[in-house]
């Protein structure tokens, strides 16, 4: 059976994320779960099938340190599932002393957290790890998601208090990089590249959208991640989509792939509802 790693106990939106992979494959899957993010990617090098990664949010922008193990880890992105997310803010006594917030989650949620004065803010590993500190603190609070049930009536509850209503969490769904990768060239396909440039000089960035917008393809954004050999130097993550015909859209990314040190680290569909 196949397996898929996940971030937390049960009940995050990791898990969620998961769960949408999963009902889209219509198989059996056996769930994983793990602490960190980082032990999530790192499983994929101990035989489990698929990981989910967190990676992009409406309010948080890309996941800094998530990008960075995409470029440690020798993965590859064959499906992104997007999810909304809300977060409560749930209180045991009326002046809690700590509260436990997950760190991506906590940049979703600055407006409550900076009225919160003279609380301890203790970040997590994630929503399910928030929830249990709180149940084992009776001087606490969390911020944990909304689809997380609260059973005791005299605990306080504050919705939906992300900073924004619309809020979306992208995640991708990664398995151990393949050798000979199959696209199914009949789906409108997002592509993640990772480029390093080597020596920087002046226009190396314009040379390298240069290709791009020459070959008529249009960005969605470009990232960049220090390589952490050196001040200044970085690792660019480029996404885009393929929206003409695939197999020529295919040639022109390996045409590019002959001019730069770049990795595909993804070619695949988003999951809908
Ligand atoms: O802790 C969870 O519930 C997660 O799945 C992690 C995570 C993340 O790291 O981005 C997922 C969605 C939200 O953006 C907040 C937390």
């Amino acid at each position: 059976m196949p397996t898929i790693a996940i971030l937390g106990k049960k009940d995050t939106y990791s898990e969620q994320a998961a769960s949408r992979f999963i009902k889209k494959q219509g198989s059996d899957f056996e769930k994983v779960y793990y602490k960190t993010t980082k032990e999530v990617v790192k499983s994929l090098d101990e035989g489990i099938t698929y990981a989910v990664l967190p990676f992009e949010n409406t309010l948080e922008g890309y996941v800094n340190q998530h990008m960075d193990l995409l470029i440690e880890q020798d993965i590859e992105i064959i499906n992104e599932v997007t999810l909304d997310i809300q977060f409560n803010y749930v209180k045991r006594v009326d002046k809690p002393r700590r509260v436990y917030v997950q760190y991506v989650a906590k940049n979703q949620c600055l407006n409550l957290i900076e009225s919160l004065n003279d609380t301890e803010i203790i970040t997590t590993e994630s929503n399910s790890e928030s929830y249990e500190k709180m149940l084992q603190d009776e001087d606490s609070a969390s911020i944990i998601p909304s689809h997380l049930t609260v059973n005791n009536k005299h605990w306080m509850i504050k919705k939906d208090i992300s900073d924004t209503h619309s809020n979306h969490t992208r995640f991708l769904i990664l398995t151990k990089r393949r050798d000979n990768p199959v696209y199914d060239l009949y789906q409108t396909l997002k592509v993640t590249l990772l480029i390093n440039v080597g020596k920087d000089k002046p226009g190396l960035l314009y040379e390298i959208l240069k290709e791009f917008a020459k070959r008529d393809m249009s960005l969605i954004s470009i990232m960049s991640r220090p390589t952490k050999n050196q001040i200044g130097t970085y690792h660019f993550f480029i996404e885009l989509y393929l929206t003409n015909e695939l197999t020529n859209e295919l040639q022109k990314i390996n045409e590019i792939e002959r001019l730069f040190q770049l990795k595909i680290l993804g070619i695949y569909k988003k999951i809908e509802e």
